[in-house]
């Protein structure tokens, strides 16, 4: 059984890597694949601060920046994140990080680590495509945020949180245009591609180990599930 988790750049490298959430979090996966020999996690790394202040230097320095060349910047940076959680799980993964979520032929081991792959999208419709392959039904979708709300809790102090959303709604939350390095719980091109797939996403906070747990474990978490 193959679950796919979407691991947020904001918790592996909000701005630099943060070992002490990482070593909790390698706690856990461990002792979860340890208790059943039948588990496997493929974990999609995004590029969190590192993504966004090289995509914002280069914005800076040029001014016909263009998307496709900021998307690359992005993309080396969740490219270094993976690598970083690659090596963490030396024992556990046995094969190169994936790049091309289309192209994995094998899964060896019990952990396979992806990374950005082309312009265009996020990490977010990387692990589609990998739960695609792999017949995972959910993408577990880790951020710094508990929920999703019904507008960005930063910029609006009267956005309300949602438990449960169907892909429709959603949509209309993130709007259909993709922007490099955008900041929203499921990139629009990834949301689009979920919901014709039938896949469903659960939103949760990366950080709390416990909340992750329940999510693995099929028992009542906070987070919000975007169905149907
Ligand atoms: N409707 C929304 N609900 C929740 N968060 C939102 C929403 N719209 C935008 N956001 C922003 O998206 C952020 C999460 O995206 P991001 O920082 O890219 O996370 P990650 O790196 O984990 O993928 C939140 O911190 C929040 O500021
Ligand atoms: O397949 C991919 C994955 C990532 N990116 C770029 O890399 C950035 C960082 O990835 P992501 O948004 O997934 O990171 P996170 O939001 O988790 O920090 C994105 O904003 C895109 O600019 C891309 O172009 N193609």
């Amino acid at each position: 059984m193959v679950t796919v988790l979407s691991v947020g750049g904001s918790i592996v490298a909000p701005d630099n890597p943060d070992p002490d959430f990482l070593n909790r979090f390698a706690a856990l996966v461990r002792e979860w694949l340890a208790e059943d020999a039948s588990r496997k996690l493929i974990l999609v790394v995004g590029g969190g601060g590192p993504a966004r202040s090289y995509q914002q230097a280069y914005r800076a320095i040029s001014p016909a920046a263009s998307d496709e060349q900021a998307d690359w910047i992005g993309i080396m940076a969740t490219r270094l994140n993976a690598q970083l959680l690659k090596a963490v799980f030396a024992d556990l993964c046995l094969t190169d990080v994936v790049y091309d979520p289309t192209a994995v032929e094998v899964f060896t081991g019990k952990i396979l680590v992806a990374a950005g792959w082309k312009p265009g999208f996020s990490t977010d419709n990387d692990a589609v495509l990998l739960a695609e392959r792999f017949n995972a039904p959910t993408v577990i979708n880790l951020s710094n945020i508990a929920k999703v709300y019904t507008d960005d809790p930063r910029v609006n102090p009267e956005a309300k949180p949602i438990d449960e959303i169907s892909w429709k709604e959603f949509r209309q939350i993130v709007g259909d245009e993709w922007v490099p390095g955008k900041n929203v719980p499921f990139d629009p091109v990834a949301s689009l591609h979920a919901q014709k797939a039938g896949l469903s996403v659960v939103c949760a906070a990366g950080r709390d180990i416990e909340n992750l747990r329940a999510i693995l474990d099929g028992k009542p978490f906070t987070g919000t599930k975007i169905a149907g």
